[in-house]
């Protein structure tokens, strides 16, 4: 967070380093908080360290690693976005609004978006070697 006011003195060092370790705190504490309430991202939790685990097996080479890395990563940002419009909607809107509804929808578009995305990774990194290992 930026100094509140700019004619206080500027923030020492350790205060700051304070302040950043809080905002990792803040930051890991809503990723906690969102695995336990979104099946969704239990859902990813699960998918990611099956992706691992694949890719340690076939000895993905770095850039392999490179795709799928930005592949996990654009996922679980999408959903960790898409969780927060949804408390936001929830708290801003309880009752039905047609604006609310479009922004749960046009959010959860994204997420599947990044999810085709992630898919077209998965199958062009994983696809030749399950083609190899069938024997096609
Ligand atoms: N306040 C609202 N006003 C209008 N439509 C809404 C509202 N809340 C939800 N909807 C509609 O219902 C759909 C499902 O909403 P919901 O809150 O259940 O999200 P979800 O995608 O099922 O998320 P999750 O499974 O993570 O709870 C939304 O995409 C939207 O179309």
């Amino acid at each position: 967070m930026a100094n509140p006011d700019p004619h206080l003195p500027p923030r020492r060092f350790p205060a700051l380093l304070r302040q950043r370790a809080a905002s990792f705190g803040y930051a890991f504490r809503g990723v906690a908080a969102a695995l336990r309430s979104e099946v969704h991202l239990q859902f990813h939790a699960g998918a990611t360290v099956a992706v691992l685990g694949l890719g340690w097996y076939c000895g993905l080479a770095r850039w392999e690693w490179a795709l799928v890395a930005l592949a996990v990563g654009l996922v679980w940002s999408l959903e960790l976005v898409n969780t927060a419009i949804e408390a936001v909607v929830n708290l801003m809107s309880p009752e039905y609004h047609p604006l609310a509804g479009r922004a749960k929808d046009v959010a959860a578009g994204a997420v599947l978006a990044g999810a085709v995305a992630a898919l077209a990774v998965g199958l062009l990194v994983f696809g030749p070697r399950a083609w190899a290992w069938l024997g096609a």
